[in-house]
């Protein structure tokens, strides 16, 4: 298996320190890579600059691989029944950035693809190069078949599900049932707690509820043309929360709808405070039942193993394999299917690396070591993919991550 590592010929561009003895050497990082094209010995790179375009050739050289880097893609873009990948891991490894390329892929290879970010730190926007703030979709100019990328909102989600929930300047659900004298109920029921849960809302109903939004969006007829839905998700804490959330939320919310059920047909005086209040009390009954429908469907896509995909994200180092082995346990535990693990930013095969390099070098080797003897990554298809020497932004960029990543 040979792989190909991106070597400057243009000696301006190669730094005064000792890195310059590195295959690996940089690029201008000030300048935004407007195309890249990369043939089996060389390589071309245009570079646009606020004067005028810049190209520069580079030699690519040819060089034994450590390990099969073949992604499977194949199977990924198969078939036109609608699939869900989601991208997971540490922080920092390079989610976005592979979420990103992956979605770029797919709509180059013939799916229309909607790419959203749930991390509340969203960097789709950094990705792509373009504004995708606001919460809409937002097409993504470059690919041949249509893109679009979402950034939900979660700060905003929330809010708009808490002020159907807290009419009148009151606390949500719990002032509800205080204001008819049954708070001490909703004591006795020590594990519901709704009310607080959307008063101070623990790590991870942001995700849920963010993810809650994204099938409101799926539901509608007019988003039923993708066929291929990139998740880029937070980091790894956040994503184990938001597994056991929808359990939780769905217990929670049918308690609160059955109680109140109960108590709507037990007294004629509850009745008529419902009788008098009904409309805001009805409407918030309403979004917590439709809130708890989209739990149990967003379960439900989680564990799917015929459409959807979880793949683990992660990079060479003893740190972020150890999380990753922790993410790979927990996400069998809850059923989720995972069968790839991509190994981010591996340093490029290089015949003399400087100090530096060799050191880090060798400490990925160990990283890499330990996935191989790791229970719980070994049986996972590893994928790696190199550090590459520009700044990946913008869709060319996707697009050539992409080519390297997605084979
Ligand atoms: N293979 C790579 N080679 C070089 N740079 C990379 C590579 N992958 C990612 N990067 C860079 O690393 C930085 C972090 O990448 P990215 O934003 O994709 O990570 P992330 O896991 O989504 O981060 P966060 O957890 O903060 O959302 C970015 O500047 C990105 O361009």
């Amino acid at each position: 298996m040979a792989t190909h590592s991106v070597v400057s010929t243009s000696t301006s561009y190669l730094p005064t320190n000792s890195m310059a003895n590195c295959a690996f050497s940089r690029a201008p990082r000030s300048f935004t890579p407007l195309a890249f094209r990369l043939a089996k010995g060389f390589c071309s790179i245009t570079f646009s600059t606020s004067r005028k375009p810049l190209r520069r050739s580079f030699q690519v050289r040819s060089v034994a691989a450590p390990a099969e880097a073949v992604s499977g893609f194949d199977d990924m873009v198969s078939g036109t029944q609608r699939k869900y990948y989601m991208l997971g891991g540490k922080g920092g490894v390079g989610k976005t950035s592979c979420a990103a390329s992956l979605a770029v892929k797919f709509a180059n290879n013939g799916h229309p693809t909607l790419v959203v970010s749930t991390d509340p730190a969203h960097s789709l926007s950094d990705s792509f190069a373009q504004d995708l703030t606001g919460g809409t979709l937002v097409p993504v100019e470059g690919p041949e078949y249509p893109l679009f990328a979402l950034e939900i909102n979660p700060e905003k989600a929330r809010e708009e599900f808490r002020n159907a929930t807290q009419k009148n300047g009151g606390t949500g659900v719990k002032d509800f049932m205080d204001g008819m004298g049954l708070g001490m109920i909703v004591e006795q029921l020590g594990e519901l707690k709704l009310g607080e849960l959307l008063d101070t809302p623990p790590p991870g109903l942001d995700e849920a509820i963010a993810i809650s939004k994204v099938m409101q969006f799926l539901e509608s007829q007019e988003y039923s043309m993708f066929t291929r839905i990139v998740f880029d998700t937070a980091p790894t804490g956040h994503t184990l929360r938001l597994l056991s959330l929808p359990d939780f939320l769905d217990a929670s919310i049918g308690k609160i709808l059955k109680l109140r059920q109960k108590i709507a047909s037990a007294t004629s005086a509850i009745k008529s405070v419902f009788g008098q209040e009904g409309s805001s009390q009805q409407d918030a009954a309403d979004k917590l039942e439709k809130l708890r429908e989209r739990m149990i469907k967003v379960r439900e896509l989680f564990r799917d193993t015929d459409s959807t995909e979880f793949v683990i994200v992660t990079i060479p180092t003893v740190m972020a394999v150890s999380e990753s082995s922790r993410l790979s346990a927990s996400l069998k535990k809850e059923n989720v299917p995972v069968k790839r693990l991509i190994v981010n930013q591996i340093l490029p095969p290089s015949a003399s690396d400087c100090k530096f390099c060799a050191m880090k070098r060798k400490d990925q080797k160990r990283a890499l070591d330990m996935i191989q003897n790791d229970l719980e990554l070994s049986s996972l298809l590893m994928i790696q993919a190199p550090l590459v020497d520009v700044e990946i932004r913008g869709v060319p960029a996707l697009q050539f991550l992409g080519d390297i990543v997605w084979k």
